[in-house]
């Protein structure tokens, strides 16, 4: 398919069912090295079912996926070692301390755990978790999890990066921080799919936002670009328009009202 130089991530008329359901009806998509895509769509638009394919945690699709110029087989695990993860839901071990946690991760990459342990700590200490190296991940609050997830995701250096909501939990000084690091390994030459719901985020990071609704890709391009072909101003009213959403007043009214009734 597209053999071309610098294309990390290429799709092809990408389809994917559940049952009955077209979840994804063709996507095209052709993605280089140090990018970071904004990947938006309504609830149950598809984005994490797509990022679930190019993982190979779903099978059983349409259409072409190729990564790193091969086509895509979940049964390789070298393609697996450049790729990094963040998914919507954390699911940690909880029983397991931080440090088990990523040296576990890290040797799954290939990694020697010795290794793994001083770079993960080294990590940690970055990401202002230097007091709980040996304390369960049970113990941890909400935002400390996703740390330690982000840091998971990153031990073994990946040249390509999936985020689901990644800012979910942390506060605002520990989101400053991690915009900055995605910027910096952007600018390093690595790929980052950003999938979020916070608009202005999206907005502000990303080099190209792909807004999929039904199924299909329904913007493609820089914020300037959609801004250009769009009356509205924001990402989020970019969103709105373009999903057609303009009935959230009257929604919300018909909520509060159900509410009100006793
Ligand atoms: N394992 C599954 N079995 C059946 N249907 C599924 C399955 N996983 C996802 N779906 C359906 O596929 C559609 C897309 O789901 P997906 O999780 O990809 O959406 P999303 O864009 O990530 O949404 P959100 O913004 O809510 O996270 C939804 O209608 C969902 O119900």
């Amino acid at each position: 398919m597209l053999h071309t130089a610098g294309v990390v991530l290429a799709l092809k008329g990408l389809k994917k069912n559940y049952g009955a359901k077209e979840v994804l009806k063709g996507i095209d998509l052709t993605v280089t090295g140090g990018q970071i895509i904004g990947y938006i769509g309504p609830n149950g638009a598809g984005k994490s079912t797509t990022i679930k394919l190019l993982l190979g945690l779903e099978e059983d699709y349409q259409g072409e996926i190729e990564i790193f110029g091969q086509k895509l087989n979940p049964g390789d695990y070298d393609y697996k070692r450049k790729i990094g993860y963040v998914p919507e839901i954390a699911e940690l071990y909880d029983n397991l301390t931080a440090i088990e946690y990523l040296t576990f991760t890290g040797e799954l990459y290939g990694m020697e755990a010795s290794r793994v342990e001083i770079k993960a700590k080294r990590l940690m200490r970055a990401f202002g978790l230097d007091n709980v190296f040996y304390s369960r991940i049970s113990s941890f609050s909400k935002g400390m999890k996703q740390k330690v997830m982000i840091i998971s995701s990153l031990l073994h250096d990946p040249e390509l990066l999936f985020l689901d909501e990644p800012l979910s939990g942390l506060d605002a000084n520990s989101v400053m921080i991690f915009k900055e690091i995605l910027s910096q390994l952007a600018a390093s030459g690595k790929t980052i799919f950003y999938s979020s719901h916070i608009m202005d985020v999206v907005e502000k990071i990303s080099n190209r936002i792909i807004l999929i609704n039904g199924g299909k890709i329904v913007a493609d391009g820089s914020f300037e670009e959609l801004k250009e072909q769009n009356i509205e101003g924001s990402l989020e009213q970019i969103f709105n328009q373009l999903t057609g959403f303009d009935e959230f007043r009257e929604l919300a009214g018909e909520f509060v009202s159900i509410v009100r009734e006793v």
